[in-house]
């Protein structure tokens, strides 16, 4: 994506408790690789680049963090440096739906209110006869919350790029309307490369081609 001239890296992260598919939702992204086989030990990452209809590409930094209780010292420092956070939780698991709330607290608690966006993901939507958490309701909660919401499923590929997209594209129209900007210090969002200006030629330019 070129805003201003620069080709920007985004970095997100997946949070939701452990089981809830959050490495399954990342890997059939990147690779197209059907799921997990281990729990995520701390935090993994992952990346993609992106090809939006309008504009020039951009990169996807994904992190993905371990749902278990005892890596949250670890994961917690991550959530500083994102500009974006999937909040998943499974259809099939009440509690990984009531837990939500205190997710997106850790984060807002980290980052402050309005320096993330957030997707709310109820994953595993295959499994409908075994569903406990309505659509309706998880509607309720991402509104409450002022996020979107999607239903995803790595089994019967529903909703996976899709979920990528709808973030990708809030974050991008946040940076444009400048409810999001671009800090120094700060690794949500990165310019990876920027344009030279045809007026200072023979110039020293910016940080180099593009990495993606
Ligand atoms: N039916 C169904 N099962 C899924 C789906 N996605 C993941 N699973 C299964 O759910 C289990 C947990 O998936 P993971 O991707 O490891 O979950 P996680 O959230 O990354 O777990 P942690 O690493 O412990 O935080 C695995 O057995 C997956 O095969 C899905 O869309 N449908």
């Amino acid at each position: 994506m070129e805003l201003g001239g620069c080709c920007y890296q985004f970095r997100i992260a997946l949070l939701g408790d452990s089981t809830v598919g959050k490495t399954s939702l990342l890997r059939r992204y990147v690779s197209g690789a059907p799921g997990a086989a281990e729990a995520t030990v701390g935090v993994e990452f992952y990346s993609r680049a992106l090809q939006p209809p309008a504009g020039p590409r951009v990169k996807l930094q994904l992190w993905d963090t371990a749902g278990h209780e005892r890596f949250r010292c670890i994961t917690r420092s991550f959530y500083r440096n994102v500009v974006g956070v999937m909040l998943v939780f499974d259809v099939t698991n009440r509690a990984s739906f009531e837990h939500i709330r205190d997710w997106h607290q850790e984060v807002v608690s980290t980052q402050g209110p309005d320096k993330v966006i957030f997707l709310l993901v109820g994953h595993k939507c295959d499994l409908q006869s075994a569903r406990c958490v309505s659509t309706q309701e998880a509607e309720e909660l991402a509104m409450s919350l002022g996020m979107a919401f999607m239903e995803t499923s790595v089994k019967s590929k529903c909703n996976v790029d899709q979920a990528f997209d709808t973030i990708t594209s809030a974050i991008q129209q946040a940076l444009k309307q400048g409810d999001i900007k671009l800090e120094e210090d700060w690794g949500g969002i990165r310019c990876l490369y920027r344009a030279p200006n045809p007026r200072s030629y023979g110039r020293k330019q910016g940080p180099g081609p593009c990495q993606c």
